[in-house]
């Protein structure tokens, strides 16, 4: 096994959501006290990162310290970067994207074959609003297969919610590593400075970037105090530094969607010491307590919210990221597959493994769907005729090998042009839908002047035409 595997196999992290860390990598890094003492210990200098402004209510506000070997400033200009591979976007208009009611699904995106590392991989799907304006989001995915090399990417423009499908990711951060596999999702915030590698090559997945606003847990209502997400199951990496020096270092910084380069002749991962409550997170799905109905009906999927970006409106979201795990259905007389529905909420889905509930086929592992505000959707045809055909004495069923997630918004979403117009586009989505029949059983001859029972099991006449 190579050394860094090992590294990586024993990293330590702390747990917990929104906490107050404090990470030291060599003892009495960390001044006592005072976050800006006039010299701090071992020659550090002191940098603050805020991802609130700094007067948001202490709820809201967030923001870290770190004690490292030289400040981020120490670099040369920012040049616009070549190539700037004009894939990414962060204000969504009508000169690079479209609005489409129609219903969208995408297959799995192939790896490509020409060396491409994460910030090469990446491209937005969709999205709304403007990260100048501080309000909307995008969703991108990527494909890679390098890592990459003597370059950190920071993204001046949102906070990463990242869903690796295939790959692990071993990601470098200013508070520290960590591993991060198919199955778990990782949070990068705004601003921190961070590099992927990929130990595994090739590598696929999903981001959804949200604009000025940062992940909550959600509130439980009437669960309780525990269930879905717990706190403690969050983890922040500790404090790592590397201080060798690194000519021609590169820092990529996303700003307004587009790229810029700055070099450098240190690393970036040069953090001994940090406290705070603003760093990168991980979150292991499988610790997910998933709710479900256990009597009859179908819940709303907002009952597995693992995190939520609220808007001002309560209750609604500018982004919810849901996820559809494994879980018991034991629903009664209850049609138990996704209800067809209409939503004034735009959905993007993903699968992360196995096969999603309502769609029996078309729906692949590293494919995505995209159902925008009031675009009506749902189970295909043969998961609605499977459904029925095996009517009410089905029993409970676990459904095991399945992974599927989805970023669910408020605002209105615009997709991209190399979205709509990629080969991986399935053209013939709607068909799934196209051969759902007719199961009307009342008899159109029977209908001018007959009887038929009403809703109380009485007979009523209907009036003729005449009438
Ligand atoms: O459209 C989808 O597949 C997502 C979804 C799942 C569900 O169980 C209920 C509503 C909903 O939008
Ligand atoms: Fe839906």
């Amino acid at each position: 096994m190579m050394e860094e595997e090992k590294e990586y196999l024993k990293l330590n992290y702390l747990s917990g959501f929104g906490n107050h860390f404090s990470s030291e990598a060599l003892a009495g890094a960390l001044p006592q006290g005072q976050n800006s003492p006039l010299i701090c210990p071992f020659g550090l200098y002191a940098e603050q990162l805020s991802g609130s402004s700094f007067t948001s209510p202490r709820k809201l506000n967030q923001n870290s310290w770190f004690y490292r070997v030289k400040p981020s400033v120490t670099h040369e200009p920012f040049k616009p970067r070549v190539p700037n591979h004009g894939k990414l976007v962060s204000e969504f208009n009508q000169s690079n994207s479209s609005a489409t009611p129609t219903q969208l699904r995408w297959k799995p995106a192939e790896i490509p074959q020409s060396p491409t590392d994460f910030i090469d991989g990446l491209y937005t799907m969709c999205g709304a609003g403007s990260s100048y304006l501080r309000h909307g989001f995008a969703v991108h995915m990527y494909t890679a297969n390098k890592s990459m090399d003597d370059c950190a990417f920071c993204n001046a423009d949102g906070d990463f919610l990242v869903v690796p499908q295939k790959g692990r990711l071993w990601i470098t951060t200013e508070c520290g590593k960590l591993q991060v596999s198919p199955g778990e999702i990782v949070v990068i915030p705004q601003g921190f400075r961070f590099s992927i590698d990929l130990p595994d090559g090739p590598s696929r997945g999903y981001v959804s970037e949200i604009f000025g606003t940062h992940f909550q847990l959600p509130d439980l209502g009437p669960i309780g105090a525990n269930g879905l997400a717990s706190a403690r199951d969050f983890l922040v990496p500790v404090a790592w530094f590397d201080h060798s020096p690194r000519p021609g270092f590169t820092i990529v910084q996303k700003f307004g969607g587009e790229l810029f380069t700055a070099k450098q002749d240190f690393s970036p991962f040069n953090v001994v010491a940090w406290h705070g409550n603003y760093a990168p997170y991980k979150y292991d799905l499988k610790k997910f307590c998933p709710y479900n109905t256990v009597l009859f009906d179908h819940s709303d999927p907002s009952i597995n919210t693992v995190l939520t970006s609220p808007t001002d409106k309560p209750g609604v979201a500018l982004l919810d990221f849901v996820i559809f795990p494994p879980r018991w259905l034991v629903a009664e007389h209850t049609f138990r597959p996704p209800y067809y529905h209409r939503n004034c909420m735009s959905e993007f889905m993903g699968l992360i493994n196995g096969v999603y509930e309502a769609k029996s086929d078309g729906f692949l592992p590293g494919g995505a769907s995209l159902h925008s505000c009031m675009t009506p959707h749902g189970p295909d045809t043969k998961t609605f005729e499977t459904t029925i055909s095996l009517g009410n004495e089905v029993g409970p069923r676990r459904m095991g090998d399945t992974l599927a997630f989805m970023f669910e918004s408020s605002v209105i979403t615009r997709a991209c042009p190399w979205a709509l117009d990629s080969p991986l586009m399935d053209q013939n989505y709607y068909q799934c839908w196209i051969g759902l029949k007719s199961h009307f059983t009342y008899e159109v001859e029977k209908q001018a002047g007959e009887e038929i029972p009403n809703g109380d099991g009485k007979k009523e006449s209907l009036p003729s035409a005449a009438d």
